[in-house]
């Protein structure tokens, strides 16, 4: 499967592809097959490390890219168990100030913004190939939080402040941090191992998602040849 869109962007260096644990990483590389063009890093849990580990890989190599991967909550009747979701945007969504008239972002604040940009036209190849390759695919805001969600109030809260959210995870807002500093077009996806929610930590289908997440980075890697 050959694009030539794909090749504007991915034809010109290497992609770094940041996942927070070594399962995740491990199960990337699967998928890529050696293919050359990309390099995975651990971004460790959470937004801090992934921001610093991302823009110290950035300082120290050649890349044109940067793909923040992993497995993700899902939102309910948004994005399955055994689902990928890759984003539209990225929202640090726990970033900001509570008052007692609710959660004030750091927009409101005035202290910058809590949202960063993909890169729309690699989501949309990514996401023809997946569905092309009959993968369930969803997209919409993927929330980048501190504290995954374990409650059914925090889980509405989140949806009623961003009613596009499709998945969380922890470390999306920390990876396009580093890029957009860098000037680097970046994307998120995530293969989804549990519903966002009351914490169950016995029904997280991780090896499942870590399956989809091979996979489509199997497809990823063809669409992109
Ligand atoms: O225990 C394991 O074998 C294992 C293998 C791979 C990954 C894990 C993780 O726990 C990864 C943590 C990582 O996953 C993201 N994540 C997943 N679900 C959620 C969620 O509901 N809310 C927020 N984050 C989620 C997150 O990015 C974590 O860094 C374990």
């Amino acid at each position: 499967m050959k694009n030539s869109k794909s090749n504007a962007l991915l034809g010109r260096g290497r992609i770094l592809v940041m996942t927070a644990v070594a399962a995740e990483r491990d199960a990337v590389c699967s998928g890529l097959m050696g293919d050359e063009r990309f390099e995975v890093m651990l971004a460790g849990v959470g937004p801090a490390s992934a921001a610093a580990r991302t823009a110290f890989a950035l300082s120290k190599g050649k890349y044109t890219a940067v793909i923040s991967a992993g497995i993700g909550g899902g939102f309910a009747e948004r994005a399955d168990v055994g689902s990928v979701v890759i984003a539209d945007e990225i929202v640090a969504a726990d970033l900001g100030a509570e008052t007692p008239e609710g959660f004030c972002s750091v927009d409101e604040l005035g202290f910058g913004s809590s949202r960063i940009a993909v890169e729309e036209e690699w989501g949309n190849l990514f996401r023809g190939a997946l569905k092309e390759a009959l993968f369930p695919v969803h997209t919409g805001s993927v929330l980048t939080v501190s504290t995954a969600t374990g409650t059914a109030e925090t889980c509405q809260a989140l949806l009623n402040r961003h009613p596009r959210a499709a998945a969380e995870a922890m470390e999306g807002y920390g990876v396009a941090a580093a890029a957009q500093d860098f000037g680097l077009p970046m994307i998120e996806i995530r293969a989804i191992s549990n519903v966002v929610g009351p914490r169950d930590r016995d029904a997280w289908r991780i090896p499942e998602a870590l399956d989809k997440l091979k996979a489509a980075f199997s497809i990823i890697s063809e669409v992109s040849s």
